[in-house]
């Protein structure tokens, strides 16, 4: 049995320059890797099917992103004879869903990976990538598995070094739809570009990019509009903002902040409201599922 973990990203910056004929936003963001997330156990089956146990998660299995991308891969990779492409995947769930933080698209990059490793198909990251695009704009983020600064329909990647942070995560029980976000009149679509470099500051590409830059920088083109459709949401940046700056995730409904030490988040996550739930993560540069294959490889 294989077991992976997928993890959570937070969206340090989101901002929302246009909107393309096929309906898709030009964006650009900066996608933050964080070292907590859900885990799934995959196990070869002999007989080529391919079966799912997603736990108490409401989601038909055919909608799963989870069953989907194993059925994409199936279907696009090749096999050798002694091999069959058959797998039952149990997926542990820890990330609330339509929170922002990419539950669904990691589960998808780490099935895409581990199958890919389980099933011995050897597609390179590149083709992996373009089949998770093909079912979610997040998802090749995921199969890269490195922090990165992102444009296009946040399918242009860069990796990109941030400065080590620790984050405390509040998800306020809000289940937001993305494509509703999108759809919404009242959405900002009207964001001037920035550059990469001015996050930079002009500094060499390895140096990660400064607490201080980040925090300048930081926004979130939905975070009106969510906070405005889901009072709980404005709550929770209320309340979390007492410790420090806090912002919406992706097209929400989490909040996050940063914070430099580790205590400090274990502190005001002691703090969170019952009603609420929460927590805390490293920033990464690496994704741990990237992590974990890097080992598995160089011990076959
Ligand atoms: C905007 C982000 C930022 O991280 O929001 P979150 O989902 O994380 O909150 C993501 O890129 C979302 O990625 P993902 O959730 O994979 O989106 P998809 O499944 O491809 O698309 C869901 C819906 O969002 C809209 N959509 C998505 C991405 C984009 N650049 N423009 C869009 O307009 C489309 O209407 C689409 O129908
Ligand atoms: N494995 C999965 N985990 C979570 N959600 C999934 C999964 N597969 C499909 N979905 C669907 O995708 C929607 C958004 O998923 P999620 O990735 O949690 O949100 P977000 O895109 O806001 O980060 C869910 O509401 C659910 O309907």
């Amino acid at each position: 049995m294989l077991k992976l973990p997928a993890p959570a990203k937070l969206n340090l910056i989101l901002r929302i320059l246009g909107r393309r004929p096929d309906g898709y936003h030009e964006l650009q963001t900066l996608f933050q890797l964080l070292d907590y997330g859900d885990s799934l156990e995959f196990s070869a089956r002999a007989d080529g099917i391919i079966s799912l146990d997603a736990g108490n998660l409401d989601v038909p299995e055919r909608d799963n992103l989870v069953y989907r991308a194993a059925q994409l891969l199936r279907q696009e990779a090749q096999f050798a004879d002694n091999i069959s492409p058959g797998a039952h995947i149990r997926l542990i769930k820890k990330l609330p869903c339509g929170g922002g933080i990419g539950g669904g698209s990691s589960d998808a990059a780490t099935t895409l990976l581990g199958l890919n490793y389980l099933w011995r198909c050897n597609l390179p990251i590149n083709t992996l990538a373009e089949l998770g695009r093909q079912l979610g704009a997040d998802i090749p983020v995921f199969v890269r598995g490195r922090t990165a600064w992102a444009e296009g329909v946040g399918d242009k990647l860069t990796p990109v070094a941030t400065e080590k942070r620790r984050y405390l995560v509040v998800a306020p029980g809000c289940e937001v739809s993305t494509a509703k976000i999108f759809r919404d009149s009242r959405l900002t679509r009207d964001s001037v570009a920035i550059t990469l470099a001015a996050l930079r500051e002009g500094q060499l590409t390895e140096t990660p990019i400064s607490s201080e830059k980040l925090e300048a920088f930081s926004s979130n083109d939905c975070q009106a509009l969510v906070e405005s459709l889901y009072p709980e949401v404005r709550n929770a940046r209320e309340w979390l903002q007492q410790f420090a700056p806090a912002h919406l995730t992706g097209t929400g409904g989490c909040i996050f902040a940063a914070f430099q030490s580790e205590q400090a988040a274990d502190t005001a996550l002691a703090e969170l409201p019952r009603k609420w739930q929460g927590f805390v993560a490293n920033g990464v540069q690496i994704s741990p599922v990237h992590q974990q294959l890097a080992k598995l490889t160089s011990s076959d």
